[in-house]
C-alpha cells in the first residue's frame, strides 16, 4: 500500500523558552543548516546562542501564537487532513498521509512509523519547499534515511526533491494574488520574500537562489507584470555571513524613498504560514516600511490549505508515484 509522508520544518511546542531551547538545539546542530566545523560551532552555540536567543525568540512566537498551537503546526496539520481527503477523491481508495517534522513534533520517526503500521510500504516522502535548499530538502533526506537505517524491512520510497516551476503551484501562487488585487485594487509593486540562506551555500552549489528567481519571474509573467512591478528579496537572515541578497527589511526601508509607497508582501518559499511570515513579514516588516515613509503594506497569505495548495500537493504526489502499482 502506498502512503504519504508530508514534510516540513517543525516548530516548538509551546511559546516559552524551554520549548523553543529544544527546538534551537536540534534544528541548529543540523550541519545542514549550520555546516561549519563544530569544533567551531558547538561553543557558539552551546555557549551563546541556546543562552540568549529562546527567551527572545519565545516572546516573538507568543505574539503570534494560536488558540489551538503554533500557526506552522495548525496548518500543516489542515494540510494533512486535507490532502488525504483529496487523495481518497482522486484515487477512489484510502491513501494514509502523515505528518513529519524535521525537527521537534511529530518527528519524521513517528510519522514513517505511523505509515507502516498502516501496512504501507511505499511511501511518497513530500518536504513542504518548493525550492531546494540544502539547508532543507537534503536534511529531510538525512533525516528519512537516518530512521530507515534502524528498519530491517525498507519502503520502497521516493522524495519530491523540488517543484519550485510546477505550473500548479505557479498558478496558486497568482491566484492568491489576484484575489486581493480584484477586491481592493493593484500596489505600486509586488515584494517576492524568500526565506534566505548563507551566501556561500550558493557558490558552493546549491540551486537555492536560481530556483527562488525562477520562480518569482514565472509568478510575475502570469500576473502579466511589467520589470518595475514587481521584486526579488530575501529574509530572515541569521548570523555574520553574507546571505542572498537583496536583505527584505533593507529593501522595505529603502523602497519609500524611491517614490514606492504601496507594497504587496509575498512569501513564495513557506507553504504555510509561520514565524517568519507571521511576525518578521507581518509585524516587523510593516513597521520597517511605515516607519521609512511607505503608506500602505498588505501581505498575502502563504498557499496553506487552499484549494489550489491541496490540488497542487495531490498532483506532487500522483506525479512522484507514476510506475508503482497503487492500491
Ligand atoms: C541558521 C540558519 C538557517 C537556515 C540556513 C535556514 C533556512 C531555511 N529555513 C526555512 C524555513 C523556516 N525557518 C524557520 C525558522 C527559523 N529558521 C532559522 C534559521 C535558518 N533557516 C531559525 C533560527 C529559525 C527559528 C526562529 C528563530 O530563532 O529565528 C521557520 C519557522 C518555524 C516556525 O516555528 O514557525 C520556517 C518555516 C527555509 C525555507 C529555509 C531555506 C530555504
Ligand atoms: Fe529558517
Ligand atoms: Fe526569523
Amino acid at each position: 500500500m502506498f502512503g504519504v509522508l508530508l514534510v516540513n520544518l517543525g516548530t516548538p511546542d509551546a511559546p516559552d523558552a524551554a520549548s523553543v531551547r529544544r527546538f534551537l538545539k536540534q534544528f541548529l546542530s543540523d550541519p545542514r543548516v549550520v555546516d561549519l566545523s563544530p569544533w567551531i560551532w558547538k561553543p557558539i552555540l552551546n555557549g551563546i546562542i541556546l543562552n540568549t536567543r529562546p527567551a527572545k525568540v519565545a516572546k516573538l512566537y507568543q505574539s503570534i501564537w494560536w488558540d489551538e498551537g503554533s500557526p506552522l503546526m495548525v496548518i500543516s496539520q489542515r494540510q494533512r487532513d486535507r490532502l488525504a481527503e483529496e487523495l481518497k477523491s482522486v484515487c477512489g481508495f484510502e491513501v494514509p498521509v502523515e505528518l513529519g517534522m524535521s525537527y521537534g513534533n511529530p518527528s519524521l520517526q513517528s510519522g514513517l512509523e505511523a505509515l507502516s503500521a498502516q501496512g504501507v510500504d511505499k511511501v511518497v516522502v513530500l518536504p513542504l519547499y518548493p525550492q531546494y535548499s540544502c539547508s532543507t530538502v537534503a536534511s529531510v533526506f538525512d533525516g528519512v534515511a537516518g530512521v530507515l537505517k534502524d528498519w530491517r524491512r525498507l519502503p520502497d520510497w521516493r522524495m519530491v526533491r523540488e517543484y519550485y516551476r510546477h505550473p500548479l503551484y505557479i498558478r496558486a501562487l497568482a491566484e492568491s494574488v489576484t484575489r486581493l488585487w480584484d477586491k481592493d485594487g493593484k500596489p505600486d509593486r509586488l515584494l517576492m520574500s524568500f526565506h534566505g540562506v548563507p551566501l556561500r551555500y550558493v557558490t558552493e552549489g546549491d540551486p537555492y537562489q536560481a530556483q527562488c528567481l525562477e520562480t518569482a519571474r514565472l509568478v510575475a509573467k502570469e500576473l502579466g507584470l511589467g520589470n518595475d512591478e514587481w521584486q526579488v528579496c530575501f529574509q530572515s537572515r541569521f548570523g555574520k555571513e553574507e546571505w542572498l541578497t537583496p536583505y527584505t527589511d533593507e529593501t522595505l526601508e529603502s523602497l519609500p524613498d524611491q517614490g514606492v509607497k504601496r507594497v504587496d508582501i509575498m512569501c513564495p518559499a513557506f507553504a504555510a504560514d509561520c514565524l517568519e511570515t507571521l511576525e518578521e513579514i507581518a509585524e516587523g516588516g510593516q513597521e520597517s516600511f511605515i516607519h521609512a515613509g511607505g503608506e500602505q503594506y498588505r501581505v498575502i497569505p502563504c498557499l496553506n490549505d487552499d484549494d489550489a495548495h491541496i490540488r497542487l500537493l495531490a498532483e506532487l504526489v500522483r506525479e512522484q508515484s507514476l510506475g508503482w502499482q497503487l492500491s
